[in-house]
């Protein structure tokens, strides 16, 4: 992936984005920044905005209010190639329509760099074959797409993301359909690709292990955003998400000298 890009640039800036639909407001002034790099976690209970807000920034909704910039240029000045060539998507239910191979869903990755009818060189191989290699699915290459186990087709769609080489990575609840050990790998190959990652989470602790930054939002409102330490406290949990959890804080997998929280849950909640 491109490595080009230096960690102080700004890869995405959110401005007072608001989302009206059917009268009622979905976002309300949301404001945030991503810098190149940075691994940022998106939390939230059901319904709180979450899909919302990474449709307005993959373009699939326009916000009623604010902007959106990536790399200092309003998403809508971009051509749909030129966006597609900076930023990839995976959604947390994967199409279904695909009647392809494995390698061919992947290959659609290359779609943005190439020009219309050109054939497919040894380069591109390559990466496909990488891509596949790294999601854990070589054997499955030929493997038509719409046969594949749940949690196959969320990675053939992650390595399809990663032949993108987008500068921005987007996920949306990425790790629904994998089992725990696809859930910490791909996530740890996510980070390894050294781009700007947005990603949304239902399970905080595996946020709160992977991320630089967090953002949670609650009722269209972004409550709070910061290091992982100073958002996931036990009143953010107990205010936000309704549970009662003690919250201690145990040395980063990545490196022990970083703390991050680790969420115990109280089992009852709050009403
Ligand atoms: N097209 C729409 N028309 C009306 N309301 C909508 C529309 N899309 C989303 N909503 C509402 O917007 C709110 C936020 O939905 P969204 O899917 O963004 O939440 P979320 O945080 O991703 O939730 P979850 O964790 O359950 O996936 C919900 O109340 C939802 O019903």
């Amino acid at each position: 992936m491109n490595q080009l890009v230096q960690a102080t640039h700004s890869m995405l800036d959110i401005q007072q984005v608001g989302l009206q639909m059917n009268q009622s407001y979905i976002l309300k002034d949301v404001s945030f920044n991503i810098q190149a790099g940075q691994f940022v976690g998106l939390l939230g209970p059901n319904g709180a905005g979450k899909s919302s807000l990474l449709r307005c920034i993959y373009r699939f909704i326009k916000p009623t209010s604010g902007q959106i910039k990536l790399l200092d240029a309003p998403i809508d000045s971009y051509s749909r190639q030129e966006y597609a060539k900076q930023v990839a998507v995976v959604l947390q239910d994967v199409p279904e329509q695909f009647n392809l191979a494995v390698f061919d869903v992947i290959a659609m990755g290359l779609t943005p760099h190439k020009p219309l009818f050109s054939s497919m060189n040894h380069k591109d191989k390559y990466e496909i074959a990488t891509a596949l290699e790294k999601v854990g699915l070589t054997h499955k290459s030929n493997q038509m797409f719409s046969s594949l186990s749940g949690g196959e087709k969320q990675r053939v769609m992650i390595a399809r993301a990663m032949v993108q080489q987008p500068q921005l990575l987007i996920m949306d609840e990425p790790t629904s359909h994998l089992d725990v050990k696809y859930q910490i790998q791909i996530m740890e190959l996510a980070k390894s690709l050294g781009v700007s990652v947005l990603a949304s989470f239902h399970d905080l602790n595996l946020a709160a292990a992977i991320s630089d930054h967090l953002l949670v939002l609650h009722n269209g409102e972004l409550k709070a955003q910061g290091a992982p330490s100073q958002v996931l406290t036990s009143e953010l949990l107990s205010d936000v998400f309704g549970v009662c959890a003690k919250v201690t804080q145990v040395p980063s997998a990545h490196n022990e000298q970083t703390l991050v929280p680790h969420i115990r849950y109280h089992y009852g909640y709050i009403q």
